[in-house]
């Protein structure tokens, strides 16, 4: 059979925010060069009118990490929107080895390939692109009817379970749940942004800064950006008002791994999250539910950074 094709896109030179092997501390660590691997997204779209991928109760898989911010932010939405029987997942052992992520079925909360039967990710990419050179990341959205990948880009992969899922949700309050809806998407693509640099690439900047003052404008800027966060929450429940949007889900994410991780590890220490007097309760409501509950393993999370 011939492959399919895949809409294969390289978005130029970034390093990932998420790869403790080029994490430099400020307590003498060696600092080490941010990788000039590209990341490539392949960006499929699920959707009614897709000629390639159309929505299917079974037919689609998730490659994750549960160490991974990104990826967990798909596993939430697969929760939230109660698609955890319609889209199954597998989750990668949470060393991100020499050789990329790897599978191990005997470690806690690992499982191997269970589509593919691959070793790690990046035959998993290889599969699809053989002469692939960017970097091997989750997470993937993968296609287990045509065999291909779908996506591996986490704010499309959320979106799509948010949008195009919904005659597959459990039940109808999951089915209405707008997470991304029309009306906020400008306010929420604008605060993602500012989360998404000035914390979420803010604590890596800081923990990697090699001078003073590379590390006070870094650290100014992740508590100048939680401060204008906890103000906002001073009269609202959510970032967005009421209702929860995807910009709650991402901000989940940063803010779990804050204490354990960021304070201690990346030295951004002037506050924990436990000393917002907003953020605190809002963090504690969300970490109470169990779509937030059952995406995150802090065994993952902290095993991940550990040298
Ligand atoms: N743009 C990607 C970024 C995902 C990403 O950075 N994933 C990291 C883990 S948090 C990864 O898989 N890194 C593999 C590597 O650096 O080799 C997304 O948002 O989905």
């Amino acid at each position: 059979m011939q492959k399919p094709r895949v809409n294969f896109n390289a978005v130029g030179v970034v390093y990932s925010t998420c790869n403790r092997r080029r994490v430099a501390t400020l307590s003498g660590g060696r600092p080490k060069k941010p990788s000039t691997l590209v990341q490539a997204a392949i960006r499929g779209t699920i959707s009614d009118d897709s000629a390639e991928f159309r929505p299917a109760g079974g037919r689609y898989h998730l490659y994750v990490s549960l160490a991974c911010p990104w990826a967990q932010r798909t596993l939430i939405v697969r929760n939230l929107k109660g698609l955890d029987d319609v889209i199954t997942a597998d989750v990668v052992h949470w060393k991100l080895t020499d050789s990329g992520w790897l599978f191990d079925d005997w470690a806690p909360a690992c499982t191997k390939d269970s589509v593919n039967g691959y070793k790690g990710l990046e035959q998993i990419y290889r599969h699809v692109i053989p002469d692939y050179k960017g970097k091997f990341t989750v997470p993937v959205l993968w296609d287990k009817q045509r065999n291909t990948m779908v996506n591996n880009k986490s704010k499309d992969i959320v979106r799509m379970l948010n949008a195009n899922f919904r005659a597959f949700c459990r039940t109808e309050e999951q089915r209405q749940l707008d997470l991304y809806p029309r009306h906020l998407r400008e306010q929420i693509d604008d605060l993602e942004d500012v989360i998404n640099s000035d914390l979420g690439q803010g604590v890596y900047k800081a923990g990697r800064a090699i001078t003073d003052h590379t590390y006070q404008k870094a650290v100014g800027k992740v508590f100048d950006t939680l401060d204008m966060l906890d103000n906002i929450l001073s009269t609202k429940k959510y970032l967005m008002g009421d209702n929860l949007t995807e910009v709650d889900v991402g901000l989940y994410t940063v803010l779990v791994r804050f204490d354990r991780i960021y304070y201690t590890k990346f030295k951004c220490n002037r506050k924990r999250i436990a000393d917002y007097s907003n953020l605190q309760p809002y963090f504690q409501d969300l970490a109470t539910k169990s779509p937030f509950i059952e995406s995150t393993n802090f065994e993952h999370i902290e095993k991940f950074y550990q040298v």
